[in-house]
């Protein structure tokens, strides 16, 4: 029988992402995307953005769940290169809790 793999959350995946981060290049691709820098972490995420928006419309939802690991991933590793711990961001969702997406919208100063 199959074995089944555990489950990982965004705290796991953040605590794996800052763990990897003193490994090697050789060793870690994490490492490796780290030393390439924000600008290089950024752009790997904006490119798992765009293509789990595409998996999403092609109607294959296996790509829709293996895009979306990946932009997990890479949101982890860009917020580890920013140094931004994933529980400011859970924060900052708690601050919207209760306010509708539409009147946080028509709050925002006119750009
Ligand atoms: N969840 C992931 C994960 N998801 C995606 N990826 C990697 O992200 C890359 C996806 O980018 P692409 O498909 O564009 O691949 P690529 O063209 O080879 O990438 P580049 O050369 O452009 O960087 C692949 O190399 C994937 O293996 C991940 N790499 C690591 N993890 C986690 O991080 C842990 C530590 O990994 P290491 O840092 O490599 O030890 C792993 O055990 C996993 O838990």
């Amino acid at each position: 029988m199959a074995e089944t793999a555990a489950r990982v959350s965004l705290e796991d995946l953040a605590a794996i992402v800052a763990q990897r981060a003193q490994a090697t290049t050789e060793t870690s691709y994490t490492r490796s995307l780290l030393a390439k820098g924000v600008a290089k972490c950024a752009q790997k995420l904006g490119e798992e953005a765009v293509e789990t928006a595409l998996a999403a419309v092609s109607g294959d939802t296996k790509a829709v769940v293996s895009e979306a690991a990946d932009l997990l991933y890479h949101l982890a590793v860009l917020l580890q290169a920013r140094g931004v711990p994933l529980d400011d961001v859970y924060a900052e969702l708690g601050r919207r809790t209760g306010q509708s997406g539409l009147e946080e919208k028509a709050s925002r100063p006119a750009s």
